[in-house]
Parts: C-alpha cells; sequence; structure tokens
C-alpha cells in the first residue's frame, strides 16, 4: 500500500529526500523509495539538500552524516533552524554508530539514527514508521488548528473551569461578553463573575463530579447573572459540561441572552403600563394595592387611596374632539403622577377619564393634603375647558379614602369609600377635594358586636 501524507493540499505520495555523497548509496536508496511508492528526490551534499528542503517540502530527510562541505550534522543544523525546513523529519545514516555521534544525532533534532552499511528492510521499515508519525502528527495538528479557529470564532463564550472553580481558559467571545483582555480571566475564580450563592452551586456541583466522575450527573442549562468587568450585570444562558482529562475539568457555554431579555421586560413592562398615558394600567394598580393592602395588615400602617375624576370631561371632547380630549388626558397623567413621590406610591389610570393613586404608610390628612396638591396642580395646567359650567380650565374631583387594613376588610371597600368621596365632591360643585376615613369598617363591626 502506497504511504500518502494527508497535507494541505489534499492526499498525496510522500516525498523523501535522499542526502549521500557516495552515489551508488544514492541510487540504491532512491531505488528502494520508489518501489515502496514514494516520491525520491536526492542531494549529493548538504548545500544541496538544503535547497532541495526549501523547495520540495519533503516529508522525510535519509541524511548521510559524513560529507565533504556541509556534513549531515550541519546541514541538519540549518534545516532545524530554517522555520520552512524546521518540522522536517531527519534520519540520519552514518557507519560512526557510537554512542556520542548517535546522542548528538538526536540532540540535534533527528527523529532516527541508522548505522551503515545499511540493511534495505530496516531502512524501510524506520521509513514506514516516521512518514506513519508524520502523517499522524499533521492529522492532530489539523484537527488542533480545526478546533482552534471554531473556539476562536464561535459566538458563543467558552470557559474551561477546573474542579476548583478556577478559570483555566476563556475564548474571545468571552473576553467580549464580560469586557476583559484577551485571556485575562484565565486565572480567576468564577466567584468573581457569579454571585456567592450560585458560585456556590456550582462549586457543589463540581466536587461531587470531582469525587465521582462517572455518578455525576450533566449540569444542563441556566439563566445566569455575570458580572461584567465594567461592574454592570449581564445576562447568559450558562451550559456546563463534565470532563476528564488528566482532571476534572468543565466546559461551560455562555449565551448572551441579555436582549432577549431585554426584550421580554419591555413586554412586561408594555402589560403594566397604559399607551395612552404612560402610566400603570388599571391591572398593575391592582396587583400593586394587594401587594401593599398585605403589607399594610402586617405593619397595621394607614393605606390611603384618591379616586380623581376630570369634570364635565364629555363636554370637553364634544367641544374640542377626541383628539384634544386624549391630549388632555396625558397632562392631567403626568400631572398625578409627578405627585406620586415614594416607591410605596403608585398613580395609575383606571379607566376613561378615571385616575388613581395609592399612597402607602399615609394617614388621613397627609393624603388629603397630596390630593389638595394635584387639585391645584391640574387647574394651574390653566388648560382651556371653554364651556364648563364650574371653571374656565380643566379641573379634577377628588375622592381619598383611608383605612387601616384588617382581615375582615377587601379593598372593595376602600375603593367603594373613595368612590362615594368623589361624588361628594361632584354635588359640591366639581374642582374640589373630599375625604372619608373609613378606620377598618369591618373592625369596627367586630368592635361593636363584642362590646355589645
Ligand atoms: N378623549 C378621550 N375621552 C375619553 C377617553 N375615555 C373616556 N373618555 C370620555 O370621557 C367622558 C366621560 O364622561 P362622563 O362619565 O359622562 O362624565 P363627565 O363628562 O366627565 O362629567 P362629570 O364626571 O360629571 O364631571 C366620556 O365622554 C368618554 O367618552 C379617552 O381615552 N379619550
Amino acid at each position: 500500500m502506497t504511504p500518502e501524507i494527508l497535507g494541505m493540499a489534499g492526499r498525496r505520495d510522500a516525498a523523501v529526500l535522499i542526502v549521500d555523497d557516495a552515489p551508488e548509496n544514492l541510487a540504491a536508496l532512491r531505488k528502494l523509495m520508489v518501489e515502496q511508492g514514494y516520491q525520491a528526490f536526492v542531494a549529493t551534499s548538504g548545500e544541496r539538500a538544503l535547497k532541495i528542503a526549501r523547495r520540495v517540502q519533503p516529508d522525510l530527510i535519509l541524511l548521510d552524516v559524513v560529507m565533504p562541505g556541509l556534513d549531515g550534522f550541519d546541514t541538519c543544523r540549518q534545516l532545524k533552524g530554517n522555520p520552512a525546513t524546521a518540522r522536517i523529519p531527519v534520519i540520519f545514516m552514518s557507519a560512526r554508530t557510537g554512542t556520542d555521534d548517535v546522542v548528538a544525532g538526536f540532540d540535534l533534532g533527528a527523529v532516527d539514527y541508522i548505522g551503515k552499511p545499511l540493511r534495505m528492510a530496516e531502512v524501510c521499515a524506520r521509513v514506514r514508521t516516521q512518514l506513519q508519525i508524520r502523517v499522524n502528527v499533521e492529522s492532530q495538528e489539523e484537527q488542533a488548528e480545526r478546533l482552534r479557529t471554531i473556539v476562536n470564532n464561535m459566538a458563543e463564550g467558552l470557559l474551561i473551569i477546573e474542579a476548583d472553580g478556577r478559570i483555566q481558559f476563556t475564548n474571545p467571545a468571552c473576553d467580549k461578553y464580560l469586557g476583559y483582555q484577551e485571556n485575562a480571566l484565565a486565572g480567576s475564580h468564577i466567584s468573581d463573575l457569579l454571585n456567592p450563592l450560585v458560585a456556590q452551586e456550582y462549586l457543589e456541583y463540581f466536587s461531587r463530579y470531582a469525587s465521582a466522575p462517572g455518578a455525576a450527573h450533566h449540569h444542563g442549562t441556566r439563566e445566569v447573572i455575570i458580572r461584567h468587568r465594567n461592574g454592570s450585570s449581564v445576562c447568559m444562558d450558562l451550559t456546563l459540561t463534565p470532563m476528564y482529562l488528566r482532571q476534572p475539568l468543565f466546559i461551560g457555554l455562555l449565551h448572551d441572552i441579555t436582549h432577549h431579555k431585554q426584550s421580554e421586560d419591555a413586554l412586561q413592562r408594555a402589560a403594566m403600563v397604559d399607551p395612552l398615558t404612560k402610566i400603570a394600567n388599571r391591572r398593575h394598580f391592582d396587583n400593586f394595592l394587594e401587594k401593599e393592602w398585605q403589607r399594610a395588615m402586617r405593619s397595621g400602617q394607614p393605606l390611603s387611596l384618591v379616586v380623581l375624576d376630570v369634570d364635565h370631561f364629555k363636554l370637553y371632547n364634544d367641544t374640542l374632539g377626541h383628539p384634544a380630549g386624549d391630549a388632555c388626558l396625558q397632562q392631567v397623567a403626568q400631572a398625578i403622577a409627578s405627585h406620586a413621590m415614594r416607591t410605596t406610591d403608585l398613580a395609575a389610570r383606571y379607566g376613561g377619564e378615571e385616575f388613581v393613586l395609592l399612597f402607602a404608610e399615609t394617614p388621613c390628612d397627609a393624603a388629603c393634603l397630596l390630593a389638595e396638591a394635584i387639585r391645584a396642580h391640574i387647574e394651574a395646567l390653566q388648560i382651556p375647558h371653554p364651556r364648563s359650567t364650574t371653571s374656565a380650565w380643566l379641573t379634577v374631583s377628588i375622592g381619598v379614602a383611608t383605612i387601616l387594613p384588617h382581615q375582615l376588610d377587601n379593598t372593595e371597600s376602600l375603593f367603594v369609600a373613595a368612590d362615594r368621596a368623589m361624588y361628594v365632591a361632584k354635588e359640591g360643585g366639581r374642582n374640589q377635594v373630599r375625604c372619608s376615613n373609613t378606620g377598618s369598617a369591618a373592625l369596627d363591626a367586630v368592635k361593636a358586636l363584642m362590646a355589645g
């Protein structure tokens, strides 16, 4: 079978360069190599061998040691000193087979040393072995190069982590995702990147795997928040695969899902916002009220609800048109929302021209003061309302209700009280605030029963 070399240019017959100053040796070796199916090149001197080696890039050089001019050792030295020929395997052939000569030959980088007189079958066997090794090395190198190209160009971040959490390697995508210079992450620890609880979980998994590699399960993919070098957080899917290479190692694949998360968050936010006024919608307000209600029950703090209704808004629409009505609602919404200052306050459009505000941990008198400030704010906007019978400007009527929630109460009763107060404001001439301190209606009823 003809040995072939799998090179960059595809498969081809192996090429052997034979260097010997004795023409009869050269002829015999050339005949032998051709019989084996190799391409044979010959040179009768070291100088000539260097030229041919550079030009034809043989897969192997059979090099005589004792030659006039440049001898075999010097020729080998020059071959190894030139990057273009340094990787071509060299087999020395010599009658000088003393240990010192043989060792010197190997020290110069030769792969083998054959004693003269040559035994041709042995030469064939040694050449075949070296060519096979070269094929194997080249294919390993090609495979490694292919892998390197994939790892360096893949969009996913890749990390190799040791069992103690130390990062051994990161690819360029990983460095880029996390804001590091190339290879700057090598040597750092996963706890530098992950929050302590998540890092601890991974470390426990690593040590379980390290102590029983066969028994451990793959960790799979999970969403993690990773610390970027600039201090911000990036959201990633991390897939972890264990592998055992002399030591337990873990291959981490990072897939950036920040954008995906951002659009998910944006969708979630959109579902909470009223599209016309851009303040909270009814659904969000109801959820918020429910949470604050529970909190108020635990803390015993009062909860104040403010209900606002635009005065004569039908007339406003009829006079100035629906688009003007929309613009007016936007102005009113912004004015109202500007009074929800604390994280426990929330302003929302509850429907049509009705707005609500929740003030947690706020007693009735403070809520009434806030409501009055909102009323005055909206009047001060001086939005003309040409046909209003109660003011030249657009105004709102406001009802306020405050409760100390108890398990026997419900949010409905708070709404009813605030709505009633708002209708009292309407009936009182509009553009005013009315309050109703409900305390806890249900609790009061229970107390009355117990007292009675
Ligand atoms: N432009 C506009 N108008 C709306 C919107 N939602 C509700 N409205 C109008 O708001 C008006 C509310 O009118 P009513 O409930 O009769 O009350 P009002 O005219 O405000 O009178 P009072 O509340 O008694 O002062 C209706 O004409 C609705 O069509 C909206 O999104 N845009």
